[in-house]
């Protein structure tokens, strides 16, 4: 097995924006994937452990009671064991995790019918979504920073008061003991690239279980704690997703990462919570005005459709002579990965 990758860890409140844009630039460009210290975010503890404890509850009701909250074609819902297949070419099984994709709330509401228990902790909820939001909007603002475009260039792409962007909060449970698992040919969420901007993983304390694919081809681990620091809760794994990696031509990296079952003492279940930040549906995926991103295009000269990130679902980039739109792609990921 690779040695676990050592990712950078970024203070998102650094004053210093400058140094903190092309801090979050580099870790976007070398790995596709760094840390948000937890210490420098808007979250406090309780935020996080109330998002965990309402996701524990959720995933603990017996399934009649989840089944009418199934997954339906808008993307939102419960998903079942086996249900989504990230990595169909690999996997035969459809991965060992359930989740329940909860949309964006608006103005504090939940915007989709879940279970009465769940319902009842509508605020908070909302709160963690909102709080999301926020973190993704200073990611992105840094991003553009550090790529020498105005600051609302991504933001402005973001704004969901303008349309559909498929935002939402993604509870994840993948249980340590499922019937039937044979190691070594299952998994529990197969290999993938994300399809939005920018993804946030909050993972806890002893359940490992995430690795990124090296560009030797090989998986490292990603430990839910970078180093021994002191943090209210494991630092936000950030990713950057197809989106971001189209729009920079391919300079910010759409990482492909997958999900195992640990061995030895760390068969625990693992609960993580992601949330997806995608750009509005209509957006085209064309390359952005960045002296940076023009710089790394020059040096590449590379070919205009090349597959970016695992890409599965988007070999072309091109549409009847326009591009693709973020949208578009999602549909199309969503399609080859629900089977
Ligand atoms: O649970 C995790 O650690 C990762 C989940 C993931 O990669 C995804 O849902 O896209
Ligand atoms: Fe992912």
């Amino acid at each position: 097995m690779t040695s676990p990758i050592n990712l950078p860890l970024v203070d998102i409140s650094n004053p210093d924006y400058k140094a903190a844009g092309k801090a979050m630039l580099n870790a976007a460009v070398e790995y596709g994937f760094l840390y948000i210290d937890s210490r420098t975010t808007v979250f406090t503890k309780a935020d996080v452990e109330s998002a965990f404890d309402l996701s524990k509850e959720f995933f603990g009701l017996p399934v009649s009671e989840k089944a009418p909250y199934k997954r339906g074609p808008d993307n939102v819902g419960w998903v079942g064991m086996h249900v989504e297949t990230l990595d169909p070419e690999h996997h035969k099984r459809g991965d060992f995790k359930e989740a329940l994709n909860i949309l964006e709330t608006k103005n504090g509401k939940i915007m989709q019918p879940l279970p009465p228990s769940t319902m009842k902790r509508e605020a908070e909820i909302a709160r963690f979504s909102d709080l999301c939001n926020q973190t993704c909007i200073q990611i992105l603002n840094l991003l553009a920073h550090g790529l020498e475009m105005p600051d609302d260039f991504f933001t402005s792409r973001h704004d969901s008061s303008k349309g559909y962007t498929g935002n939402s909060v993604r509870l994840l449970y993948y249980p340590s003991d499922v019937p039937g698992y044979c190691a070594g040919k299952d998994i529990r969420a197969g290999a993938h690239s994300d399809y939005g901007s920018i993804t946030l993983l909050f993972q806890r304390p002893g359940q490992p279980g995430l690795e990124i694919q090296t560009p030797e081809q090989e998986w490292a681990p990603v430990p839910v704690y970078p180093n021994e620091d002191e943090y209210p809760f494991p630092p936000i794994l950030v990713n950057i997703g197809d989106a971001l990696s189209y729009w920079t031509d391919g300079l910010l990296k759409s990482t492909v990462h997958r999900v195992v079952f640990p061995g030895g003492d760390e068969g625990a279940d693992r609960y993580s919570i992601a949330f997806f930040c995608s750009p509005l549906g209509t957006t085209e995926l064309i390359p952005v005005p960045s002296d940076v991103v023009a710089a790394h295009r020059e040096k590449k000269k590379e070919d205009e459709n090349q597959l970016v990130g695992y890409g599965g679902g988007a070999s072309e980039l091109n549409v009847g002579g326009r591009r693709l739109t973020a949208g578009e792609h999602l549909q199309a990921r969503l399609a080859a990965t629900y089977l």
